[in-house]
């Protein structure tokens, strides 16, 4: 047996046995929480802070790099329930304009991808990265393209062909399990590839565009929202550091690569970038991280009143306060509580590089796989 066929044979019964038998089309937060395996819960939890010491140097960091596939694993065999509470079926940020309700620019932001990469109807589209499948569904139903969505969390890939059958797209859209470090697809399959703020989770851009570029066909185009720190940040001044730190360790990212660090992973492996956009300005009149500091002045839609409660700092208290005590009641697994925890920092970290311009969740790149190649 290979080393990959044994891990994915013991991701698949972890995941299995931690979400215990209760149906996937259980959505309930809680009852998703209760239904756990307490134990199994408490492990994963260890397993995935135990990577989390505080410490940013080398060693320290080469560990986190060497065991991502298992550390974004655990992190999001944690996460997953939380995400779909707070957030919906698609994981990632978007661009707010005036007036927007929140799944209208989430799904905008999805099409701006599709169209941007030139998805046409009819093409074989791979997504790196899917999540429980939003983007993927949405951009299957605005293009017709035939999409296959890639994650190495087991989980996701229950829930994402769960929803999927549930809108009747199972035809067109289906979801596998798959490594983006390596892309077991046979050579020059898709006709387009994109991946939203997923690559984030590789220890090495360069190792994971290079499988993208494979897997492409010739004259095949590559979109992505990148996460990345941007030309601000300074990896020597503490507060930055500190800033990066709290995205990592509450976003399962084993580390934060700089916007040139992206543009290099991309050149090195072939692709000729033909746009580059950072979508996240700083004079935006509605800043993308609204929803986690919860402005109420930005809200322009009575049914975003709710989900920006849940998101926003007040309503994430009111959740980790309701988590404690379940916790401490014994009615939902151990650890739940530090995985609240873990998110908060996220959110903390994630505000503090928006507003000051650090980080950005959505630097545009899309690029090309030459016709001809050197
Ligand atoms: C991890 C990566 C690369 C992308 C995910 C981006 C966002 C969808 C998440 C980042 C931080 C998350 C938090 C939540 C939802 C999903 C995110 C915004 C919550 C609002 C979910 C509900 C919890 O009670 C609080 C969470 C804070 C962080
Ligand atoms: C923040 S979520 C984004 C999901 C989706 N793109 C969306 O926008 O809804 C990141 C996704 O990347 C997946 N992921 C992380 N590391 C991975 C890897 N090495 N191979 C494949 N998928 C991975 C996670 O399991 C998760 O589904």
């Amino acid at each position: 047996m290979t080393d990959t066929t044994e891990l994915r044979q013991r991701q698949k019964q972890w995941v299995d046995n931690l979400h215990g038998d209760k149906p996937v089309e259980v959505n309930n937060v809680f009852w998703k929480l209760i239904s756990k395996d307490s134990n199994l819960q408490s492990q994963t939890v260890d397993k995935y802070l135990e990577q989390w010491d505080g410490k940013t140097d080398n060693v320290t960091e080469n560990r986190r790099l060497d065991s991502y596939n298992e550390n974004t694993f655990s992190y999001y065999n944690l996460v997953t329930d939380f995400y779909e509470y707070g957030w919906g079926q698609s994981f990632h940020f978007c661009k707010f304009f005036i007036g927007d309700k929140f799944t209208d620019a989430i799904k905008r932001h999805e099409h701006v991808l599709a169209h941007r990469a030139g998805i046409q109807q009819g093409d074989l589209v791979l997504d790196v990265g899917c999540g429980v499948g939003g983007p993927a569904r949405e951009i299957t139903k605005f293009t017709n393209c035939h999409l296959i969505g890639i994650n190495n969390n087991d989980y996701q890939i229950k829930r994402a062909n769960m929803y999927t059958k549930k809108e009747g797209l199972d035809k067109q859209c289906h979801f596998v399990k798959g490594d983006f470090m390596n892309l077991e697809f046979p050579e020059a399959t898709f006709d387009k590839v994109y991946a939203i703020e997923a690559t984030v989770h590789a220890p090495n851009l360069k190792d994971c565009y290079s499988q993208i570029y494979k897997v492409l066909k010739p004259g095949g185009v590559f979109a992505v929202y990148e996460w990345v720190m941007t030309d601000k940040y300074d990896a020597s001044n503490e507060e930055h550091r500190k800033i990066a730190y709290n995205i990592e360790i509450g976003d399962g990212i084993p580390k934060m690569f700089t916007k040139e660090v992206a543009v290099k992973a991309l050149e090195d492996s072939g692709f000729e970038i033909i746009e580059q956009e950072d979508l996240a300005n700083l004079d935006d009149p509605v800043p993308w991280y609204y929803p986690l500091t919860g402005d109420w002045k930005y809200i322009q839609n009575l049914n975003d009143y709710l989900t920006f409660f849940r998101t926003s700092y007040l309503g994430r208290k009111l959740t980790n306060t309701m988590i404690y005590g379940l916790e401490t009641l014994k009615i939902i697994p151990k650890g739940s509580t530090r995985v609240t925890d873990a998110l908060e920092n996220a959110a903390v970290g994630l505000v503090e590089g928006g507003k000051q311009g650090l980080f950005t969740p959505m630097m545009l790149f899309v690029a090309r796989k030459p016709l001809i190649q050197d």
